[in-house]
């Protein structure tokens, strides 16, 4: 089972730049089979979960070829209506093939997704939506068997902005009879970008980035080329490297806009961040601030995405931080594993208390979803000795080699079996 060693004390200092991001890339690569056309799509990260992608593409009968960070997917030859379940399982964003099948083909099968344990994740939201379009959808031994005679533009109001069902409606409108709304729709800006690409092969999306969303069905799509933007977890993740081992790291390709509740809470820590439009230089302070309520709110509130990571951050800070996790039931997994590194920190349900140390001590910790490993990496980095993360699979779904990130400011960090 491989692993990151990390030896704890360095400061991280010097340049790094952000690829494409895991949740955008993610619903763009389902969306591809609507059309029956060519996308190629580039500054795709090199993850599992994109791997993941790839193969339901192949096993759903498309063509997908491409190197490096570009991918060709030709849907065209797309003949088969099972997602295979070993595949969904995997991963959250499957269940966007949902939508984007019955949009192809008008038929689908396909089982409850996986991905990170952080709640109990149910997808009513995607069902209630997909059937006032015109789906029928029976769930029988955890399969979900969808059909429609013809997707239907429809009035939607979703009882909380969720990005799975926004992106899924979406997805089932780009050809569907009539004119689609989403009322409350989750304002998140990879649905910006899912609108973009999904734009410039044809399809009449606007409205995306606010809470109402229009999609005017259309009858085809065209060939598209389209490029994803950088990965704003990803790039608060290094902010917070900089910020937790005192550094100074200049990020570039970031969306500042995108960051911009990050930089906020990073600044009532005490962390120095100067911007540019697509650059940041992010510098660390002696001792981190504590902040005194930190709540993570759908987009543009703080990114339930990284939370664990500022609780690794306000384990060292100077007094007592609160967050409040309110995007999921169950995200806190990643408190008990910093506690073995000498973190002070109290968890009632959705909320931690976190009494700042002066040091974390280097441990044996497990990942125990994607993002709280992150966190578990960048105290490691802090630490004094070492520290072992073990399960990094976790974090190898969303993040391209982590650990060669942070060799390259300066970490000591190894992955290893
Ligand atoms: C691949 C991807 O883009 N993943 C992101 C996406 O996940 P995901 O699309 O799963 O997140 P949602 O916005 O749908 O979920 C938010 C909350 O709504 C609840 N809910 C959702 C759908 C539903 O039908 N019923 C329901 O109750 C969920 O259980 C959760 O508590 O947004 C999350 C919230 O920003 C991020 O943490 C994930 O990184
Ligand atoms: C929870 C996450 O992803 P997913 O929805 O793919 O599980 C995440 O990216 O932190």
């Amino acid at each position: 089972m491989e692993k990151y060693i990390i030896n704890g004390g360095n400061r991280l200092t010097g340049e790094i730049s952000i690829l494409g991001a895991k949740n955008a890339v993610l619903p763009i690569l389902a969306a591809t089979v609507i059309g029956g056309n060519k996308s190629i799509i580039s500054n795709i990260p090199n993850l599992r979960d994109v791997e993941i992608m790839k193969e339901i593409l192949i096993a759903l009968g498309c063509s997908v070829d491409g190197t490096g960070s570009t991918m060709v997917i030709d849907s065209k030859p797309l003949n088969q209506i099972i997602v295979p379940e070993e595949l969904v399982r995997e991963m959250r964003s499957s269940i966007i093939f949902m939508g984007a099948m019955l949009a192809r083909t008008g038929e689908v099968i396909i089982s409850y997704p996986g991905g990170c344990e952080i709640g109990p994740r149910p997808i009513d939201l995607h069902l209630k939506a997909l059937r006032n379009m015109g789906a029928e959808i029976e769930e029988s031994h955890g399969h979900l068997y969808c059909k429609t005679e013809g997707l239907k533009g429809a009035d939607i109001q979703l009882d909380y902005p969720s990005v799975g069902a926004t992106e899924n409606i979406i997805l089932a409108g780009v050809t569907a009879e009539g004119t689609t709304i989403i009322r409350n729709a989750a304002r998140e800006p990879e649905i910006i970008d899912l609108q973009n690409y999904l734009n410039k092969s044809g399809a009449r999306i606007s409205g995306a980035g606010t809470s109402v969303i229009t999609i005017e069905g259309v009858k085809n799509l065209r060939d598209v080329t389209h490029s994803i933007i950088s990965d704003r977890i990803v790039a608060g993740t290094i902010m917070t490297a900089a910020a937790i081992t005192g550094g100074d790291i200049i990020i570039n390709n970031v969306i500042v806009d995108h960051v911009i509740g990050i930089i906020a809470k990073m600044k009532e820590a005490g962390v120095m961040i100067y911007s540019n439009g697509t650059s940041m230089k992010v510098t660390g302070p002696r001792r981190i601030n504590p902040i005194e309520m930190l709540q993570t709110l759908p987009y543009p509130g703080f990114p339930t995405d990284m939370q664990a990571q500022m609780m690794a951050l306000l384990s060292i800070a100077n007094g007592t931080s609160i967050i409040s996790e309110t995007v999921f039931e169950n995200r806190f997994k990643h408190a008990e594993e910093l506690t073995r590194m000498g973190a002070n920190i109290k968890t009632f349900g959705r909320v931690a208390v976190i009494n700042g140390v002066k040091e974390l001590t280097g441990a044996k910790t497990t990942a125990k979803d994607l993002r709280g490993g992150a966190a578990l990496t960048l105290a490691g980095l802090v630490a004094r000795g070492t520290t072992e993360v073990y399960n990094i699979h976790h974090i190898e779904r969303g993040y391209e080699d982590l650990h060669l990130m942070l060799q390259k400011l300066g970490a000591d960090i190894i992955k290893s079996n």
